[in-house]
This record gives C-alpha cells, sequence and structure tokens, in this order.
C-alpha cells in the first residue's frame, strides 16, 4: 500500500482534534507529513564571538565556568543564569522558565548554547543547549499554524519516519539517481527533517529540489504526451482576407513584433496541432490587440471565443475595447463577471449555450458550472498566472479542446519560461508601438514630497491625468484604506475644486470602481489615488503621470508594472518614486528603476542582484509554485530535471520499463490522464 492511501491518525496519539491540525496545513497522508519539508534551518553552526552581532541569534561554544544558579521571581517565573568561558572571556547566559537545563551545566565541561546576543551586556539570552556528549545539531524550522505547534509536528514527522521509512520507495528512477549522485526518497526524507550535518541537509536539499522539479516536468510532459496522442486540436479555418482587413481598419499599423506573433498564433489555429501558446509582452507592448485579432479569427471560423481576466475592472475594459472593435462588425460580444443580477447572469448564460453570443469576457465567472458554451474555439486567459492550473483547465474543458492563447506581462527569461511552461509554445512581442517616448522616472526621498506636489500641479495645468498609488502597508486593509484616505484628503486640500480627486480601492464595489475607472478614462477624474487594484492591465492612455508613494515596499517587477499604467500613448510620461531606502538592495532598486524603462533588463538586473530576485515568492513571479526549488536560483537542476523526463515520455514504452515501474504508480496516482501508458 502506498503510504499516500495511509492517514495520519495511524500514528499514535493522533485523534479527531490532531488530524484536523495537520489537514490544516495540507496534510492528509504519510507520505503527506513525511514530505511536508521545513521551509528554513536555523543555522547551528559554532561562531566566533568577534562575529556576534547585537541581537541576532548565534551559537557560542565555550567551556562552564560557574554552578548554575535558578532564580525565582514574580508568579511561577525564574531565571537560569551561568556562565561559560568564550575564547577567554565570561559571558553570561541566561534561561528563563527552563530550570531543568540546569543539569546541562557541569562545571568544567564543554558546552554550546544558542541564543539571542546582546553586546552591551556581553551575555546571551539562550534558546537551547547543547551538552557535552551531544552532538550540535542542524534545526529545522516548519511553516505552521495556530492549531498546531513546531514542537507536535517534529514529533509527529518522528513518529512517521521511525514507523514507515522502510516503505519509503523512490519514485526517482535508479539510472536517474546514479547519474546525478541523488539520494534516495528514504534520505531525502532523513535527510531534510533530521540531518546529522550541514553535508547530509546539503545533499538532501539538492536531491529534494531535484524530485520536485522532476515531478512537476513529468506532468507537464504528461500533459503534452496526451495532448500529441490525442491530437484533436481544432481546425479553426479563419478568414484571412478579412482579418487583413479588419487589420487595416485599425488606428494604427501593427508592430512588426505584433505581426509576427499574430501570424504564429494563427498558424497554429489553422492546423489540427492543438494550440497551447504563451505571448509574453512587456507592459503596453499591445498584447490586447493581438488577443482580439486571433478571436475575430476564430469567430470566422465559425467558433465561439472567450478572454478571461483576473479581475472585474480588468473584464470591463477588456469587454469595453473588444466590443467597441467588434460589434460594429455585427460580432456579438457579452461580459460574464460575478457581481450581475441573476436575471442578467441566465440570459447571457443562455445566449452563450445557444450560441448567440460569440465572444465572451471574462472572470473566474465563466468556469462555473452554469457555463456552457455550443462551440468554444479559443480561449485566450489574461495574466496567466494569477489563474491555477485546475481553472485554466475547466475553462479548457468548457470546449472540445479548443485552442489557448496565455498572456503574460511577466518578463520571465526564455529559457526559463520555456522550462517552467514546457507544455507551451512562446511567444514574444519585444518591441514598443513606434512613438513612446521612455517614461522619466524620479525617485525623492518623503522629506522631498513637496517636489512632488509642484510638479504634479504643474502636470495638472498641462492638462495630464495622474495616478497616485500607496502600497499595502499591512495586513489590516483598514490601515491601507486609512493611509490611501489620508493621500487623497492631501490631494483634495491642494487641488479641489480645480481638479476633480478619486479614490478607488479594493473594499469599494464592483460597481463603484467601474465608475470611478469610467470617470478616469473618459477624464471626469484628472488625479485618482489608489491602492494597488490599480496594478495589472488598466489602460487610459491620456495619463501621463505616476506617483507611487512607499515605492521600497513593492517588489521591482511590481513597481515596473505599475510604473507601466503610463507611458501608454505619445505622450511624455513620469513616474515618481516617493521612497527611503533603509538598506543598499532598496536603494539599487530605486537606481536601477531610474535607468531603466525595460522589463528584462529590469528582471535580469534583479536576478543579478538577489539571486532568486523578486520574480520569485512574490505573486509577480509568472512561475509555478516551488515548495522546495527555486526555478531562478536552481535553474540547472530544473533543466536537467526537464531534460530527464523529456527522455523518459519520448517514447510510451519506456514508461512500461521495470526501472520505471515506482515512478508510473506515482504519477498514475498524481495525474489520472497517464492511464493512457498502460
Ligand atoms: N501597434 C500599435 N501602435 C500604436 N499603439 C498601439 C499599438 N498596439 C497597441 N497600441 C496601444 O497601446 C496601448 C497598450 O496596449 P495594450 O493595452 O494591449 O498593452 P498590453 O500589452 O496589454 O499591456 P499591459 O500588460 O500593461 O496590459 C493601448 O492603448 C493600445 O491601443
Amino acid at each position: 500500500m502506498s503510504l499516500r492511501d495511509v492517514s495520519v491518525a495511524q500514528l499514535p496519539g493522533v485523534g479527531p482534534k490532531r488530524l484536523e491540525a495537520v489537514k490544516s496545513l495540507g496534510i492528509n497522508s504519510i507520505y503527506d507529513l513525511l514530505f511536508y519539508f521545513p521551509f528554513r534551518y536555523e543555522d547551528m553552526e559554532v561562531k566566533s564571538l568577534d562575529d556576534a552581532i547585537d541581537q541576532e541569534k548565534i551559537l557560542l561554544k565555550g567551556v562552564v565556568a560557574s554552578e548554575p544558579v535558578v532564580v525565582r521571581f514574580g508568579y511561577k517565573k525564574n531565571r537560569l543564569n551561568v556562565r561559560v568561558l568564550v575564547e577567554n572571556e565570561s559571558i553570561m547566559i541566561t534561561f528563563f522558565n527552563q530550570p531543568w537545563l540546569k543539569d546541562k551545566f557541569e562545571t568544567g565541561e564543554d558546552v554550546a548554547v544558542y541564543g539571542k546576543w546582546n553586546e552591551s551586556r556581553r551575555s546571551i539570552t539562550g534558546m537551547k543547549v547543547i551538552g557535552s556528549n551531544e552532538e550540535g545539531s542542524i534545526d529545522s524550522v516548519y511553516s505552521v499554524n495556530k492549531s498546531i505547534h513546531q514542537k507536535t509536528l517534529v514529533n509527529l514527522i518522528k513518529l512517521a519516519f521511525d514507523k514507515y521509512h522502510e516503505q519509503i520507495d523512490s519514485v526517482i528512477p535508479q539510472y536517474i539517481v546514479e547519474k546525478y549522485q541523488l539520494m534516495d526518497d528514504e534520505s531525502i526524507v532523513k535527510g531534510m527533517h533530521f540531518p546529522s550535518n550541514e553535508i547530509e541537509n546539503e545533499s538532501a536539499r539538492r536531491s529534494a529540489k531535484f524530485r520536485e522539479f522532476f515531478l512537476f516536468e513529468c506532468g507537464i510532459q504528461s500533459v503534452k504526451a496526451n495532448d500529441e496522442q490525442q491530437n484533436v486540436g481544432l481546425v479553426e479555418a479563419y478568414d484571412e482576407k478579412y482579418i487583413a482587413k479588419f487589420n487595416e481598419s485599425l488606428p494604427f499599423k501593427l508592430t512588426n513584433s505584433q505581426s509576427k506573433v499574430v501570424n504564429e498564433i494563427l498558424a497554429d489555429m489553422k492546423s489540427s496541432h492543438h494550440m497551447n501558446r504563451l505571448l509574453q509582452g512587456d507592459v503596453g507592448s499591445g498584447k490586447t490587440i493581438v488577443a482580439v485579432i486571433a478571436m475575430l479569427a476564430s469567430v470566422t471560423a465559425g467558433f465561439q471565443t472567450a478572454i478571461m481576466a483576473p479581475t472585474e475592472i480588468l473584464a470591463q475594459q477588456h469587454f469595453e475595447k473588444i466590443s467597441s472593435l467588434l460589434e460594429k462588425l455585427q460580432i456579438r460580444t457579452a461580459i460574464l463577471t460575478g457581481s450581475q443580477t441573476k436575471r442578467e447572469h441566465d440570459t447571457i448564460v443562455e445566449n452563450i449555450r445557444e450560441g448567440k453570443t460569440n465572444v465572451i469576457v471574462g472572470t473566474h465567472a465563466l468556469i462555473q458550472d452554469s457555463v456552457d458554451f455550443k462551440n468554444l474555439g479559443l480561449i485566450v486567459i489574461d495574466e496567466q498566472h494569477r489563474f491555477g492550473v485546475n481553472q485554466r483547465k475547466a475553462l479548457r474543458e468548457k470546449g472540445n479542446n479548443p485552442d489557448v492563447l496565455a498572456m503574460t506581462a511577466t518578463p520571465i527569461p526564455r529559457t526559463l519560461a520555456i522550462t517552467a511552461y514546457g507544455d507551451m509554445e512562446v511567444s514574444r512581442i519585444d518591441e514598443l508601438p513606434a512613438g513612446r517616448k521612455k517614461i522619466e522616472t524620479y525617485w525623492i526621498r518623503s522629506q522631498k514630497v513637496e517636489q512632488m506636489y509642484k510638479f504634479v500641479s504643474k502636470q495638472l495645468a498641462n492638462k495630464a491625468q495622474v495616478y497616485v498609488v500607496t502600497p499595502l502597508i499591512s495586513e489590516s486593509e483598514k490601515i491601507d484604506l486609512k493611509n490611501a484616505e489620508l493621500i487623497y484628503d492631501k490631494f483634495n486640500e491642494l487641488y479641489a475644486p480645480k481638479y476633480n480627486i478619486g479614490i478607488l480601492h479594493g473594499k469599494m464595489a464592483n460597481d463603484e470602481k467601474e465608475d470611478i475607472m469610467n470617470k478616469f478614462s473618459h477624464q471626469k477624474i484628472d488625479v485618482l489615488v489608489s491602492t494597488t487594484v490599480i496594478e495589472v492591465g488598466v489602460d487610459v492612455p491620456n495619463a501621463t503621470v505616476m506617483v507611487i508613494y512607499d515605492a521600497n515596499r513593492f517588489g521591482l517587477s511590481q513597481l515596473h508594472q505599475l510604473r507601466g499604467r503610463v507611458g501608454r500613448g505619445e505622450k511624455q510620461s513620469y513616474c515618481i518614486l516617493i521612497a527611503d531606502p533603509k538598506n543598499d538592495v532598496a536603494l539599487e532598486r530605486m537606481k536601477i528603476l531610474t535607468s531603466t524603462n525595460d522589463g528584462f533588463v529590469l528582471a535580469e538586473e534583479d536576478l543579478k542582484m538577489r539571486g532568486s530576485g523578486d520574480l520569485l515568492g512574490s505573486k509577480q513571479s509568472g512561475l509555478p509554485d516551488f515548495k522546495v526549488g527555486n526555478p531562478i536560483a536552481d535553474f540547472n537542476i530544473l533543466q536537467t530535471a526537464q531534460i530527464e523526463a523529456e527522455q523518459i515520455f519520448k517514447d510510451p514504452q519506456v514508461m512500461n520499463k521495470p526501472e520505471n515501474k515506482v515512478l508510473k504508480l506515482f504519477l498514475n496516482d498524481e495525474f489520472e490522464q497517464l492511464n493512457n501508458f498502460d
């Protein structure tokens, strides 16, 4: 029996309550528990006193120089004091409320103490003590929540490991394990949770990363193989002349780059090859019109087409653009979102089902069960990384294997995109429309904010429209809102009633938000103060000034996205970053932003600066989430894993070889479609 089928309830001491607690961490089986790895390790390497930093944790080693003394104070409180000679200096160690640790300090014996260093007192508030006969260890730190403690979780993992370690089968085929000198799964689990030393942990981490990437790549390859096997891609025989005429009727000429990707997309749609394409293009590079052309082509081929956007504001904006372009061609468009009345919803859904509507714009509402298409030919997914694989899959299942065009403005280096989205082909728009001017970006410290007010006054007098963005400062929406409101009041005080000031934030009802956005795009609002709801995709070409408060709180790619809301027309645009960077990295970021407008250059700079970069860890990453591996920092491992997975899937017979048996079983469990390989 696979450990994935063994419940955590099989462990001693696990009743319904504890079971619920581990489930809240997403742990359902013994397998999940064993592979629930620490998210970091405490550095338990012994340091010298010279390296001690005030208020930071450190592990020091020395000789016990005094009898430990326990002093009681207050109600039930006590303090254990002991002196330890470290590098010839007598250091005071204090532990609070752990009197039993007394036994670990024998005068004259070696001891190591982990704790917080106090520089002025030359003392340590102890957190952990390692006696002379014990080995130093690396401490694992797990991500837990209110319902379960670190210690409880560690104990459960220990219990599970002791009881089941012999049943941990290695999923990575042996020849791959040998080729890359990886650990088997049992050793990975041991080395990730309870490493005896740094070397063991390093090796386990490297193997765990490979394992994670390899299984991910197997998933991608299996979807790809499935697609190829079925090969039931739609042939969308679109009307070429009609499309050419439409392109000529546009108020602008497509850039060479746009024409190139349009051709790639249309060629895919026309062939029986199933299209699964990622369209990348920097902010403002004109992805929307490319999507509209593809959608129109699908309609001329007799199909319905849908575009799914991550927010209502974006869906609304797409709808306005698309319907204004297509309705004059007698193409019926509709928008479907979660905030419509039941009556509206029902009518729209019925029209979609009966094929009366050709082009549907929507949010997640499109994937509800109630929505059925008559003949869906092409799906466009905007800001695709904001949707999970399942949501994308659900939309795809609304048709008979429709073509898929996913769009993203996230600058992911090409090699990385191909590896992380191995099942997709990548098209890239790599130039901006002609006539665009470089957005002039300035950085000021908050004490110089008056300069910004003056600048904004001048710009307003020149009929410019201005965005003012305030970040999410805290977890509490209330405080963030207050922050935005304070700034809104300030702008009113300075510029109203001569100019109209508006405010936009996440707490507002959708129709209120829409109303404000409409007013802004029709120039009835001059200054729009907003929290980051404005972030992606909003397109108001007349807005030419972007002011970003507390800019150091945003990541580079997010700042780039925000800045991309201006500079969308031919007028000179400006971005003013207000920030008081507290360290070199933050300072460097401001400098980079003021020096370049190119998203890909920014992404690369970011990588150089941070190793893994801002691209990761934030919702902006545009990359799948991994638990152990980091697709940027560990790119080599990712690439190797991809090559090996590809080899296995090249020929269906390979999967049936005995060396791949465990892997096959594992994947069959994970991806049902793999049953095709039986
Ligand atoms: N070839 C072109 N020449 C001139 N203007 C263009 C061209 N293509 C698109 N535009 C205009 O440029 C603006 C930006 O285009 P669009 O909204 O499609 O950008 P995007 O790539 O979706 O950017 P973002 O990722 O920021 O949403 C729009 O106002 C659009 O009408």
